[in-house]
C-alpha cells in the first residue's frame, strides 16, 4: 500500500560523515603535505618504498565517483596516508609531524561524527 509498511534501516553506507570529515581535512591546517599526489620528480624513490600512494585529492575524487563502500572504507584511505607519512618522513620533520597531527585529529573527530 506505499509508506506506512517501509522500514528505515540505520544505513551505515551514508557517507555523509565522510563528506563533512573531507572538508574539514582539506581545510586543516597541516593538510598541506597530504592535499595532492607525491611527486615522484620530486622524490623519486617514493614509488619504490611505498607501495600504495594515497592523499586528499584522490580521496575527494573516490567520494565524486562513489568508490567508498562503506565509512570504514573512507576511514581506512585516510589511515593509509598517515601511515605512508610515518614510513617515509621521520617523525620530527615538518611533514612527518604534519601526518602525526593530522592522524590524531582524524581519530577523535571521526568519532564525533560518526556515534552521536
Ligand atoms: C606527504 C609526503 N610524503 C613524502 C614526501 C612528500 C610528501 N608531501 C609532498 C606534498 C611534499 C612535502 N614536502 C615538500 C618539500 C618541498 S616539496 C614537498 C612536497
Amino acid at each position: 500500500t506505499g509508506g506506512e509498511d517501509v522500514i528505515t534501516l540505520g544505513n551505515s553506507a551514508d557517507l555523509a560523515p565522510c563528506v563533512c570529515m573531507m572538508d574539514e581535512l582539506e581545510k586543516h591546517q597541516e593538510a598541506w603535505p597530504f592535499l595532492f599526489p607525491v611527486d615522484c620528480r620530486r622524490f623519486p624513490t617514493y614509488k619504490k618504498i611505498i607501495k600504495k600512494p594515497m592523499d586528499f585529492q584522490t580521496m575527494r575524487h573516490k567520494l565524486r565517483d562513489n568508490k567508498y563502500q562503506s565509512r570504514e572504507e573512507f576511514a581506512n584511505d585516510l589511515r593509509l596516508v598517515c601511515n605512508n607519512c610515518e614510513t617515509f618522513n621521520e617523525d620530527e620533520s615538518a611533514v612527518g609531524h604534519a601526518g602525526h597531527t593530522i592522524r590524531e585529529f582524524f581519530e577523535k573527530r571521526w568519532r564525533e561524527l560518526c556515534i552521536n
